[in-house]
């Protein structure tokens, strides 16, 4: 089998950064780290749509003390321009309608290692990974996105040419997840992971795009990725992977229900009965520093709260926004019907009548993009909204507001309601997912549990009520700024799954 191959060739493969010196004994085989390839379409340094561009630029990073894990991520044209050294180093032949590519190395300044996957005619466009500079998404998706798995794959198999061969695959959301499709087709006993950083993108395709990706027959029915009437590159993760995780124990929890099982309820109920699904929470990296991050205007912590009123002040400039003791507001979010921001624009009104201001950062679709400049152009001085994003003045954001608002309808895990609580600043969010296991009501943050206006504006009410008080509220922000939120609570998890992976594919009880 490809696998079995794979290892003769490569078990004894050196890595780059840790080469095998020649007095090896067994004992330093066994403590030789681990190599995890870690699939995504996004990568913070690199290219960012939202949370996974983070997750996958500091999960990795956070693991690399006892492992050896690198990224494959696609050539966008961001990529290839980001002025960083790719070396050539493999290649990927053609299969079906997916055109062969190149694979380059890229090695970022810290050491992390990425492996690129070239092909300009899937990848070196202007836009965003997903999308065209007017939003829409490309139609070659289902291509571009099967050429990334497909990548994985022939990666884990060893047939890609790279002196370096994963012990698992742990790939990430839809566009990711037909690597552990591809792997299986192919008969590999690597373990693979599949993480749902959000359920609401799936990937879906017609079924007459089979060909076109090369799929067998039997991945078209109702045990494969078939799910009503389409394929659904998600459902092939959830199908084909080892494990699945996602990003938060109360999301992994929500998703067998039908209210935030988008259709997969059934299938992730199985998987828990099969003991295959887990919810581990991400983190946040040690940049987030609220004395030390160099984006800050100034620096400061829970015994000097003049550095936070500078970065008020920032933003207040930033936004065209009137100076006042009143609550400063900030919603720094991709602007899409997931994050509630129709809410937001909804009780907009009553915040600025009781006193507050908002200052609205983010892009998303178009209509919000719209409604959100338009509630800037209602209120000046008192709304202010850049529609964009750049993580210099989101960082700001958080420093400088009081409140975030988060009214997310759903929230796989959340990474703003924590960077928020890092810099002070306390996330008003709705009680799911994620922001319910990080936010402890009147304590580091406020919770409402309705998906309404009314339960909304009463934890935004709240809020203010706690904004008259500063003892409490300075309070309330300590306590937030000292919620541990660090990647190192999330790494042992993943390492422990990531052992147990490993230890059944050597017993010969890979869980497919
Ligand atoms: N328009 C924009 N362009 C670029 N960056 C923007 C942006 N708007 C906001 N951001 C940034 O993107 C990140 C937002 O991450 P979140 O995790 O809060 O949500 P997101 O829905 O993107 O992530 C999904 O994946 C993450 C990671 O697992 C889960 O935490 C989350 O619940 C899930 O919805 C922050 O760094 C924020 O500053």
């Amino acid at each position: 089998m490809g696998n079995a191959v794979a290892a003769t060739r490569f078990d004894q493969s050196v890595s780059v950064e840790t080469p095998l010196k020649p007095h090896n004994t067994i004992t330093n085989l066994h403590a030789i780290k681990k190599k995890i390839l870690f699939v995504s379409p996004e990568l913070a340094d690199l290219i960012k749509v939202g949370g996974l561009g983070d997750v996958s630029a500091s999960l990795p990073r956070a693991m690399n003390a006892d492992h050896d894990v690198r990224v494959l991520i696609p050539g966008y044209r961001q990529v290839l321009q980001s002025g960083h050294a790719i070396r050539d180093v493999g290649s990927v032949p053609g299969h079906a309608a997916l055109p062969p590519a190149r694979i380059g190395c890229m090695t970022l300044p810290d050491g992390l290692i990425v492996y690129v996957l070239i092909c300009p005619e899937l990848f070196d466009r202007d836009g965003t990974p997903y999308a065209d500079a007017h939003g829409r998404d490309w139609q070659d998706n289902h291509i571009r996105f099967a050429s990334l798995g497909l990548a994985a794959a022939e990666i884990a198999a060893g047939t890609a040419c790279l002196s370096w061969c994963p012990e698992v695959v742990h790939a990430n959301d839809w566009p990711a997840a037909l690597a552990p499709a591809y792997m299986s087709w192919r008969g590999l006993q690597t373990p693979t992971v599949f993480t749902i950083h959000n359920l609401a993108y799936q990937g879906l395709c017609s079924l007459e795009c089979s060909p076109e990706l090369g799929l067998p027959s039997s991945a078209c029915g109702h045990q494969g990725m078939e799910f009503y009437g389409r394929l659904s590159f998600l459902k092939a993760g959830l199908v084909y992977s080892d494990h699945v995780t996602t990003v938060s124990a109360n999301y992994a929890r929500e998703i067998t229900t039908q209210e935030f099982g988008c259709g997969l309820e059934g299938m992730l109920q199985f998987k828990v009965r099969l003991n295959q699904l887990s919810g581990i929470p991400n983190g946040i990296d040690d940049s987030w520093d609220s004395v030390n991050d160099p984006h800050l205007v100034q620096g400061f912590d829970v015994h000097d709260w003049e550095g936070k009123r500078a970065n008020t002040r920032h933003v207040e400039q930033m936004f065209g926004l009137e100076q006042s003791d009143g609550p400063l507001f900030a919603v720094v979010s991709r602007l899409v019907q997931q994050k509630g921001i129709d809410m937001t624009l909804e009780i907009a009104d009553a915040i600025v009548a009781e006193g507050g201001r908002i200052a609205i950062i983010g892009r998303g679709e178009e209509h919000l993009e719209e409604a959100v400049r338009e509630l800037a152009r209602r209120h000046p001085g008192k709304v202010g909204a850049n529609v964009g994003f750049n993580e210099a003045d989101a960082r700001c954001m958080f420093a400088g507001s009081d409140f975030l608002l988060m009214p997310s309808r759903f929230e796989p895990c959340g990474l703003s309601q924590m960077y928020a609580q890092r810099f002070g600043s306390l996330p008003i969010a709705r009680a799911t997912g994620g922001l319910k296991d990080t936010i402890e009501d009147g304590v580091n943050g406020f919770l409402f549990n309705e998906s309404s206006t009314e339960s909304y504006l009463a934890a935004v009410r709240r809020a203010m009520a706690i904004h008259r008080n500063p003892e409490l509220l300075n309070a309330m922000r300590a306590h937030a700024m000292a919620a541990p939120l660090y990647w190192k609570q999330s790494v042992e998890p993943y390492a422990a799954l990531y052992r147990k992976l490993l230890a059944a594919q050597k017993s010969g009880g890979k869980l497919v």
